[in-house]
């Protein structure tokens, strides 16, 4: 299972990603995504879900037309791990940020 990281990695991770941060009062990272209209933003869910599968690792998420809150946390572990880091900065590489 992935290590959950610790405040200080948590915090380093976070500085290599785009427009993320920590949830308060809960061990996970956030971020609102923008795009140009519902199918942008869609198109991104799509795109993702893929991944999610392939890695089974899944977002927390909730769309309106063209917004996409995501939240993600490894749920077995407790917290942030790698897990999350590498699917934020897959969200951040396909968005174009
Ligand atoms: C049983 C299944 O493998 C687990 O529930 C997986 C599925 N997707 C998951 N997704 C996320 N984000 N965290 C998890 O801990 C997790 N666990």
């Amino acid at each position: 299972m992935a290590q959950k990281l610790d405040a200080a990695a948590r915090a380093q991770a976070l500085a290599g990603l785009k427009g993320w941060g920590e949830v308060e009062g809960r061990d996970a990272i956030t971020k609102s995504f923008r795009f140009a209209d519902f199918n942008a933003a869609f198109a991104f869910m799509a795109r993702v879900a893929l991944l999610a599968e392939k890695m089974d690792h899944h977002p927390e998420w909730f769309n309106v037309y063209n917004r996409v809150d995501v939240t993600m946390a490894t749920h077995d572990a407790g917290g942030v791990t790698e897990l999350d880091i590498r699917m934020a900065r897959f969200m951040d590489e396909i968005a174009g940020e």
